[in-house]
C-alpha cells in the first residue's frame, strides 16, 4: 500500500435515547483509504472519537508499504505502533463497551479496506474470501428507540423534528415499528431500553407482542439492571422475547440472570474480546455472543469468534452502533459467510439520512440486506459528500461520542448509573 488516508466525518443523527444519555445531533466516524502502487482504493470505515483517531493516524503511517495480502504482518505492525502512544480511551461506544482490544479497534477498518482491495484484484466480493456465501440476503432487525422528537434547539442544532417522531411511551414505539417495518419489512425487533422504569418497558415490549404476533422481539437496557431486577423482567418477559441483551453488569451478574432466566442472554458488553470467552463459558454467562468487526479486529478475526462460538454452543448474533454504508457492507459480507449467524443482526442504518458511498449498492428489501455481488466490498466512495460530511464534522464541533453529557447539558440532573434499576 502506498497511501493511507483517515478522514473524520460527521452525520446528522436523531435523539435516541439510552440508559447513558442520548444520542448528540451529529454522529463520528472515520473513513480509511488504502491505496496500492496499482491505484486500487480499498474502504474501511471506524469510530472516530479523538484518541482513536489518534491511534489510526499513527497506524495508517506504520502500515505504508505492507503487502494488503499480508494481513498478520499488518495487525503486528499496528500493535508495535498503538503500544507507544501515550493515549486512553476513544471506545467510540459512549463507555458502553470500554474492555474491547484497542489493537483490534484499531486493525479492524484497516483489515476492511484490505479485504475491499484484494477482492477488487481478484474481481471477487468480500464475502468470497471469507469463506463464500452461505446466504444471499442478510436479516436485519428494526431497531427502535424511544426518542424525543426533536434535539433541542439550544443543544445546537436547528431542533428540527426529524420526521421519525417522540416514542415515549408504548404507543411511540408501536408508531415507531410499523414506519420501520412498513418501509424495511423488517421480521424481526429489538428495542433499546434501559432508559425508562423497567415496568414501563416490559408493557412496551407486550405491546409490541401483541402488536406483531410472532414476530422475534428483543430487549437490550445496556446493562440497566440488578440481578433481581433482570430475573424479574425475565419472568414477565417468558415466552415473549427471543433473546434479553444485556440485562446487568458483568460475566458474574449475566451468569447469576442465566441460571434462572428462560430465555437466553446475550451480550454485546461483558463479551467483547478474546479473553473474555473462556470465564463467559465456564460461568455459563451467556448464551448468545452478539459479534461487531469493528472491535472483534475485522472481519477474518469475526469468523475466529464465529468458530468459537460454535465450538462451545454460543449463538452468534451481530451488534450495531451508528454507521455509514461502509460499514454496513462489511457486516453484510461477513454476515453471509458465518454459517452459525442465525440471528437477524442489528442495525442502526434506518436512523441515518446521509452517507459517504453511492446510493443503490446497499438497500434494505424484505428486512435483509442483499449481499453485494461485485469485487470487494461492492461500495463506491461518493467523493463530494465525503467532504461534505468532513466538513460537518469539523463545524459540529464533536470530537468524542458523549451521550452523557449532552444528556446533562439538557438535563442536569442525569446522573448514568449502572445499575440504575
Ligand atoms: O446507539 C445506541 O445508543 C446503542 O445503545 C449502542 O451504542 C449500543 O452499543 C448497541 O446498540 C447495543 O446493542 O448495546
Ligand atoms: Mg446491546
Amino acid at each position: 500500500m502506498t497511501k493511507v488516508t483517515v478522514t473524520p466525518v460527521a452525520f446528522v443523527d436523531p435523539p435516541l435515547l439510552n440508559t447513558v444519555g442520548v444520542h448528540q445531533p451529529y454522529a463520528l466516524r472515520a473513513i480509511i483509504v488504502i491505496e496500492t502502487s496499482g491505484g486500487v482504493r480499498g474502504l474501511g470505515e471506524t469510530y472516530a472519537d479523538t484518541a482513536h483517531l489518534t491511534r489510526m493516524e499513527a497506524a495508517a503511517e506504520a502500515i505504508i508499504g505492507l503487502d494488503v495480502f499480508a494481513l498478520h504482518r499488518l495487525r503486528d505492525a499496528i500493535d508495535a505502533r498503538i503500544s507507544t502512544l501515550a493515549v486512553t480511551g476513544g471506545d467510540g461506544v459512549a463507555g458502553m463497551i470500554t474492555t474491547a482490544s484497542t489493537t483490534d479497534r484499531v486493525f479492524s477498518p484497516f483489515e476492511v479496506a484490505c479485504l475491499d482491495i484484494q477482492g477488487k484484484t481478484l474481481g471477487r466480493p468480500v464475502s468470497d474470501l471469507l469463506g463464500g456465501r452461505v446466504r444471499d440476503q442478510v436479516p436485519f432487525s428494526a431497531y427502535l428507540f424511544y426518542k424525543w422528537a426533536a434535539h433541542p434547539g439550544a443543544a445546537g442544532t436547528n431542533g428540527l423534528p426529524d420526521g421519525w417522531g417522540e416514542a415515549i411511551d408504548p404507543g411511540g414505539l408501536i408508531r415507531q415499528a410499523h414506519r420501520m417495518i412498513d418501509r424495511y419489512g423488517f421480521t424481526a425487533i429489538k428495542l433499546k431500553g434501559g432508559v425508562f422504569d423497567p415496568d414501563e418497558e416490559i408493557a412496551a415490549i407486550k405491546a409490541l407482542h401483541a402488536e406483531f404476533p410472532g414476530v422475534p422481539l428483543r430487549l437490550d437496557p445496556n446493562a440497566a439492571w440488578t440481578v433481581e431486577t433482570s430475573l424479574r423482567v425475565a419472568a414477565e418477559l417468558d415466552g415473549i422475547v427471543e433473546y434479553l441483551e444485556d440485562p446487568t453488569p458483568g460475566l458474574e451478574g449475566m451468569a447469576r440472570v442465566a441460571e434462572r432466566a428462560t430465555m437466553p442472554l446475550a451480550t454485546n458488553m461483558c463479551v467483547v474480546a478474546f479473553d473474555h470467552l473462556e470465564p463467559a463459558v465456564r460461568k455459563r454467562s451467556v448464551s448468545v455472543v452478539l459479534s461487531d468487526h469493528h472491535y472483534w479486529g475485522g472481519l477474518q478475526r469475526s469468523r475466529l469468534l464465529g468458530g468459537i462460538c460454535e465450538t462451545f454452543g454460543l449463538g452468534l448474533s451481530m451488534h450495531s452502533n451508528s454507521h455509514l454504508g461502509i460499514s454496513l457492507a462489511a457486516m453484510v459480507h461477513l454476515a453471509s459467510a458465518t454459517p452459525n449467524l442465525t440471528y437477524a443482526c442489528d442495525t442502526h442504518w434506518p436512523w441515518k439520512t446521509e452517507d459517504v458511498v453511492k446510493p443503490g449498492a446497499l438497500r434494505i428489501v424484505d428486512g435483509a440486506v442483499p449481499v453485494p455481488t461485485g469485487p470487494g466490498l461492492g461500495v463506491e466512495l461518493d467523493e463530494e459528500s465525503l467532504a461534505a460530511l468532513h466538513q460537518q464534522y469539523l463545524d459540529c464541533g464533536i470530537r468524542d461520542r458523549d451521550d452523557t453529557g449532552y444528556m446533562q447539558s439538557i438535563d442536569p440532573g442525569f446522573v448514568n448509573s449502572s445499575p440504575r434499576w
